[in-house]
């Protein structure tokens, strides 16, 4: 019986069903041949891969730009995206992660664009990405990694996407949530990044124990492949931090923890604990 207070699927169908529209609506205002044209002056790409493992005593942090989500609400009313990019990365943040969906995260390719002109750490563009297009969308706007969600992707569209993220020079952080997504994804041709995301985007429970469950069950795979893993979603403190990295993950991605934070730079020091070094 699917339980009424959790609907399956539910947001994750509808931001799939409005992004389409959108799609759809972007590719009339700038074909697919134009992003292309403009492949040649987009800002060079940065390698956020190598970026992770500059630190191998620690987790490297990505940080995330992230105004809004539907699970939170608006998580910071004065909002700015350059002003919390820039304290990210006088912090110590390894690479930043940019929401770039508009209608469910208040995200924008504007705001891509701005932070690329204003840091030099490699941005993740975090989108919902459904067709190669929005691909060209983000390395156009300075994007040098992508985001692919095994859940709203088949396996087939994941190694193409995968193979167009490859050849303009960028990386994919293939994110999962459940032991079948990864082994779905650890069958992919050239995986480097996998994100294990601690929310479940279907009804936003929140659990750390999916990086360690998904971890102890795949860290051998994982680690013979030379895949690298991040831990995503709900970390908020150092401890859990340490709690994600012991079970094996090289890096973090946080958002709402930090963005809400009067202080985003000290924010940033104390989750690593530079503060106290
Ligand atoms: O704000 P948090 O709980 O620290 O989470 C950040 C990031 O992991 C989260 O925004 C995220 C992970 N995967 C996603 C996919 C789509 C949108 C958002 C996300």
């Amino acid at each position: 019986m699917p339980n009424p207070a959790s609907p399956p699927r539910y947001i994750l169908d509808e931001i799939v069903l409005h992004k389409k529209q959108e799609i759809a609506q972007m590719q009339k205002e700038l074909p697919l041949t134009f992003l292309q044209n403009q492949l040649t002056t987009a800002p060079t790409v940065r390698n956020f891969l190598t970026a992770l493992q500059e630190n191998p005593s620690q987790p490297s942090l990505i940080a995330e730009v992230k105004k809004a989500s539907p699970s939170r609400g608006i998580i910071r009313e004065d909002f700015d995206a350059v002003a919390i990019a820039t304290a990210y990365e006088r912090g110590g943040a390894a690479c930043l992660s940019v929401l770039t969906d508009q209608k469910f995260f208040q995200g924008s390719f504007a705001n891509l664009r701005t932070v690329r002109s204003h840091v030099e750490l490699p941005l993740l563009c975090k989108e919902f990405i459904i067709d190669p297009y929005q691909i060209y969308v983000a390395r156009t706007a300075g994007a040098d990694a992508v985001l692919l969600i095994a859940a709203i992707l088949s396996d087939e569209e994941l190694q193409a996407f995968l193979h167009v993220i490859h050849d303009l020079g960028m990386n994919a952080l293939v994110e999962v949530h459940t032991l079948i997504e990864l082994d779905r994804v650890l069958k992919l041709e050239n995986l480097r990044l996998v994100g294990i995301n601690n929310r479940n985007l279907e009804n936003f429970t929140l659990d750390l124990g999916t990086t360690k469950q998904l971890l102890a069950q795949r860290q051998q795979q994982l680690q013979s492949l030379g895949i690298t893993v991040v831990s995503e979603s709900g970390l908020y403190t150092s401890a859990d931090l340490s709690l994600v990295a012991e079970a094996g993950v090289r890096a973090v991605l946080v958002g709402e923890s930090l963005v809400k934070q009067s202080d985003v730079e000290q924010a940033v020091r104390s989750l690593l604990r530079h503060d106290l070094l």
